[in-house]
């Protein structure tokens, strides 16, 4: 046989022993092992559970248990959601073989459930702490299923419908209120363009007013005016919000708000509208973002959201607020509910990286220390503890301090307005990077089993990426934060008025003095950890100030001082941590590890323990792992 009828005989004969069913011939049976008569922990039969759940979940979730409960209850009955049971467990999660076009069709369909079964009743037409933390609640529980559904609810319902609530009038109120909560129209919200995202106020979308018809032109004039990444818009938005700047006769009033239809009822886009695909992202492909050009679109007059600023029908500009910066702040009013959901949901979704990293370090075993001995559950070795339970104690702070958000925003009053836009930008800005290098972290402690998507955390880090970008980029936000706490510092100190607000109150006080002798019991001292803070974030506005001061004198603005300075000056961080009754607890299960001793749980305030009547419980003891602390707080500092 020459070579070549030898190398395909053999090829003949590797094919044959693929194709054809052969004898299998084992030489060795598997035997019985552990692993293969494992239970997970909430299979067994002895709850390890030393304590009442409920009074847990209650003080962790704040409000609405009720709600979120009957929410739950409706997203697990219905095949939409992707039931699943195993081991008389129910179980739901998005699909991820499905494509963009798919995912972005079965939004609609969840929407459309939700909708007929009355979950956004009184969104945007209710009043009031209660319904307002209803909807907080409602939304929550969406945002952990599904964060596309989360998103384009959020788009329709928080930004076009809160921007026809705070910055339209009655007439706006009357017609698209109640319209949008029965989703009789699809809303979007057309701020960002290709050439200005952080930067609203140089937005290059122009309307001119006609006075002949009574009618706004609202024109794209170049590309980098197109309207960018628009979530509802590539597929199934009705109508939009548009921010342009106003020109009247000439003069341009800066950016305001618009009304203008995009597509019909059939879907089909309007006469002088263009509409393109803004493609896949990293995540949220359930959400159909697009990309908006105006070619002289017509709408009526009545179609400016007028709270803040009006054109009569003979074309005068009118408006009570003179400041042309205070009546761009109020354009951005919307985005404030946006920030409070998104620190939220940051939070919610660290809990679910946690909980399913934590679970399963307390079944996965690797290695033993002894010949053939058992092997080691993961949370015992020392560093596995150390990667997650400090992020699990500062998860539960976070959870404090959003609720305390949510409470502030509900109750928002005119005066309260201005610490609620500082205070939501900074949680938005450091709960949602926390969320990112949580899940990140929970991914890797997971091994491989955290790069499956079924196991949530992998899709999590591309689905919440986007958090520290849309709604305010965190850095952006950061500096904005440290322009207010530097004008309160400025003015506080040139007044000699006392601080009030913002986190600064310590500075009321007589500097710390810290102790000549570091003992170790000192160093883990809550009072000890807050001075430190205290001194430090004197000592970085003192410095910021000095610094920005420096560069006014040799004739830089205020502003450009300002950037002089920068970068960012990371004592904004830590200033609402007065206001976060930060607690660490550490789950009940883990008290049968090794190295931890029992569970434990200290808090710098009890207050929330007290309310729901934990104290006194057998797994509260008073006492803390200092390292874990140290790695809150210096995490808050940044
Ligand atoms: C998935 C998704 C959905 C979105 N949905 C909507 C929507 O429905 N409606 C809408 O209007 N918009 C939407 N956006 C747009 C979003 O709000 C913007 O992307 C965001 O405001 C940032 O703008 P930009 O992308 O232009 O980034 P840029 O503003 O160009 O920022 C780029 C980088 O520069 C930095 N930077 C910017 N300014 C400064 C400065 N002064 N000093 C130092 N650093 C600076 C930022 O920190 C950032 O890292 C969405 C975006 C995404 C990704």
């Amino acid at each position: 046989m020459d070579n070549d009828n030898r190398r395909a005989s053999r090829r003949t004969e590797v094919l044959s022993n693929h194709l054809l069913p052969r004898p299998h011939t084992t030489t060795t049976l598997l035997s019985p092992s552990n692993c293969l008569s494992y239970s997970p922990p909430e299979l067994s039969s002895s709850n390890p559970v030393s304590f009442d759940t409920s009074v847990m979940r209650s003080l962790l979730d704040g409000h609405n248990l009720d709600d979120r409960d009957w929410l739950f209850g409706l997203i697990v009955q219905s095949p939409l959601f992707n039931r699943q049971e195993r081991g008389g467990r129910v179980f739901v999660s998005v699909d991820y073989n499905h494509t963009m076009e798919q995912q972005r069709e079965e939004t609609m369909r969840r929407i459309g459930y939700l909708l007929d079964r009355g979950v956004f009743r009184g969104w945007l037409t209710g009043d009031g702490p209660q319904e307002e933390l209803r909807k907080l609640a409602l939304h929550e529980v969406i945002s952990m299923y599904d964060h596309s559904l989360a998103v384009k609810i959020g788009v329709h319902i928080f930004l076009w419908g809160g921007a026809v609530k705070f910055l339209g009038t009655k007439r706006h109120h009357d017609k698209w209120l109640r319209a949008t909560e029965n989703y009789e129209l699809k809303g979007c919200f057309a701020m960002t363009e290709l050439g200005h995202g952080s930067n609203v106020r140089g937005v290059e979308t122009v309307t001119t007013y006609d006075s002949r018809s009574g009618e706004f032109v609202i024109n794209t004039p170049c590309e980098s005016a197109q309207k960018y990444w628009i979530g509802g818009a590539a597929n199934h938005a009705t109508h939009t919000i548009v921010f342009s700047q106003l020109y009247i006769n000439g003069g341009n009033q800066g950016v305001h708000a618009f009304i203008c239809p995009i597509r019909d009822s059939s879907g089909n886009v309007c006469p002088n509208i263009r509409i393109a695909e803004c493609g896949h992202k990293i995540g949220l492909n359930g959400v159909d973002n697009g990309r908006i050009w105006f070619d002289n679109v017509r709408i009526p007059r009545e179609n400016l959201l007028n709270s803040v600023a009006d054109v009569s029908p003979r074309g005068e500009y009118l408006s009570s607020i003179k400041n042309v910066d205070q009546r761009f702040a109020a354009f951005l009013a919307p985005l404030t509910s946006g920030r409070v959901t998104i620190a939220s949901s940051a939070v919610y979704i660290s809990k679910i990286g946690l909980s399913i990293a934590i679970r399963y370090a307390l079944t996965r075993r690797a290695f033993s220390m002894t010949p053939n001995g058992p092997e080691v559950l993961l949370l015992d070795y020392p560093s596995h503890q150390q990667r997650l339970l400090p992020l699990l104690a500062k998860i539960y702070a976070m959870s404090f301090a959003g609720l305390e958000l949510k409470m502030m925003y509900v109750n928002r009053t005119p005066e309260s307005n201005k610490e609620i836009h500082i205070v939501s930008s900074a949680y938005k800005a450091t709960f949602t990077w926390n969320n990112m290098r949580t899940l990140q972290e929970c991914r890797e402690a997971c091994g491989g089993q955290g790069v499956k998507s079924e196991n949530r955390i992998g899709p999590f880090k591309g689905e919440f990426d986007v958090h520290s970008t849309f709604e305010g980029d965190n850095n952006v936000l950061m500096q904005q934060i440290s322009k207010a706490l530097l004008g309160e510092y400025i003015v506080c100190q040139t007044k000699k008025q006392p601080f009030r607000g913002l986190g600064l109150e310590h500075m009321n006080n007589p500097v710390p003095v810290l102790p000549s002798q570091l003992r170790s019991s000192i160093l883990r001292s809550s009072e000890f950890q807050l001075d430190l803070f205290h001194l430090r974030e004197r000592d970085l506005l003192g410095r910021f100030v000095a610094e920005v001061s420096q560069y006014q004198a040799q004739g830089e603005s205020k502003e450009s001082a300002f950037n002089l300075v920068s970068p960012l000056p990371c004592f904004v961080n830590y200033s609402f941590i007065d206001s976060l009754p930060y607690s660490l607890y550490v789950l009940p299960e883990l008290s049968s590890c090794r190295g931890l001793g029992q569970s434990f749980l200290r808090t710098s305030n009890t207050e929330n323990l007290h309310r729901g009547g934990v104290e006194g419980a057998s797994w509260f003891i008073e006492g803390c792992l200092g390292s874990v602390e140290v790695v809150i707080c210096l995490d808050f500092c940044g």
